[in-house]
């Protein structure tokens, strides 16, 4: 199973991460998040990293123009689109993209259906919250084009396996404190996903 571990503020997190055998990693450029790092800051930590983990970059609330120039600046791989776009907004985009379909109902998770996306629960924070999705809305679902997020923990790992999803996304249910990981909860989630 693929596994992003996101809100990346400092280097040791990166490196524990990647070490543990994360796929990806996430740079949050929100700046109302409490895990927000700046393009410059994030573009420090991604020239230390190898080139095989995907560094993501995450955007609310922002320009496509933005986007495209933050995630250069910062040394981005790809940005994930935490918020509702039109469709003019995916092609003035000129970075290669995640795209996250925040889940109220059980009907939302068929959005962009056959296209990979990240699936989380609608909060109005926009994410990093640690609320769930209802499981019982994938049972009978196509799950292989789905990264799930939401509430994500080591524990609850388990729960989801059978579904077949394509990879898991984290964010709070790996931290210490709000930006700050837990090293031990990080290995064991990134070992129970991949298990
Ligand atoms: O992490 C944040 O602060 C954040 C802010 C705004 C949008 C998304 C954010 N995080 C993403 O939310 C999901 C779920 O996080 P959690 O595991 O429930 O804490 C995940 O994709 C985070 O990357």
């Amino acid at each position: 199973m693929w596994v992003k571990i996101c809100g990346i503020t400092n280097l040791e997190d990166a490196l524990c991460a990647i070490e543990a055998g994360a796929d990806a990693l996430g740079f949050v450029f929100y700046p109302k998040s409490p895990r927000y790092i700046s393009p410059e800051n994030a573009r420090k930590i991604a020239e230390k990293l190898p080139l095989h983990v995907k560094k993501m970059g995450l955007f609310v609330d922002a320009t496509a123009e933005e986007i495209t120039f933050t995630c250069k600046e910062a040394k981005m791989d790809m940005a994930q689109i935490h918020f509702e776009v039109d469709d003019a907004f995916w092609s003035a985009l000129k970075v290669p993209y995640l795209r996250v379909v925040r889940a109220q109902k059980s009907e939302d998770i068929e959005s962009f259906k056959g296209l990979i996306r990240l699936v989380d629960a609608y909060v109005p924070s926009f994410g990093g919250a640690g609320q769930r999705l209802d499981l019982s809305w994938f049972e009978h679902q196509d799950c292989e084009n789905i990264i799930l997020a939401g509430g994500l923990t080591p524990e609850n790992l388990e729960q989801i396996k059978p579904f077949g999803f394509y990879g898991v996304d984290v964010s709070s249910g790996v931290e210490r404190e709000k930006g700050i990981k837990e090293h031990e909860k990080v290995r064991e989630f990134i070992q129970r996903a991949k298990a």
